[in-house]
């Protein structure tokens, strides 16, 4: 497996060695061993979660809070979507700067988006199904957000239809600076 650092700190892409043969093809999907070495972040995953989406879903950007925080490990098991991520830790050099990168089922590649993050994905095919490990428990209590379209972070969701779908509470979110602007 490949394992790159983006241009946001701590945040990974990783390419997995696709074994393809007559039967199909084989992947490790997660290996503890080689991702703590390739980026010395210790990992210590605890619950996993899946998703099933049509075209034009976007879902995100979302993060929960304080010591519900969760660093997540995101990949496409069909289909492929544009997955964002947007760094929300206000000592970062890159804070409000945000990464995007087409995941699907062709280069299973993976996006690590660590603790401090926003992350959010649009649906590029009916019928992809979304996975990911998270190293918190979700709860409700912690969810927080901010809105997709937000004007400051300015996501270029480059490959999203005018039709997009969102759930009420996505459509919700506040902005980047409603939450973050302390005049
Ligand atoms: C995320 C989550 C949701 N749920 C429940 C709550 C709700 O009734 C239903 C659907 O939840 P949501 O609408 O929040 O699902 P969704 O919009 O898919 O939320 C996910 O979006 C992506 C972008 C992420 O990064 C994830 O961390 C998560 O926030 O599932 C759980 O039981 N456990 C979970 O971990």
């Amino acid at each position: 497996m490949i394992v790159e650092e983006t241009y946001l700190k701590d945040c990974y892409i990783i390419t997995p060695k696709v074994f393809n043969d007559d039967r199909g093809y084989f992947l490790e999907t997660f290996n503890k061993k080689q991702f703590e070495e390739s980026t010395g972040i210790k990992t210590s995953f605890v619950q996993d979660n899946q998703s099933k989406s049509n075209k034009g879903v976007l879902r995100g950007l979302h993060f929960q809070t304080g010591k519900h925080a969760q660093a997540k490990l995101v990949r496409v098991i069909k289909g492929s979507v544009l997955d964002v991520c947007v760094d929300l830790r206000k000592d970062s050099k890159t804070f409000g700067k945000y990464f995007s990168i087409v995941l699907d089922n062709i280069k299973h590649q993976q996006l690590f988006v660590p603790k401090g993050f926003a992350h959010g994905f649009v649906v590029l095919e009916d019928n992809t199904v979304f996975a990911y490990k998270c190293d918190n428990y979700y709860n409700k209590e912690a969810e927080g957000g901010i809105i997709y379209n937000d004007k400051t972070v300015n996501v270029d969701w480059k490959f999203s239809t005018d039709a997009l779908i969102l759930s009420q509470k996505d459509k919700d979110l506040p902005t980047f600076k409603s939450l973050f602007n302390d005049n």
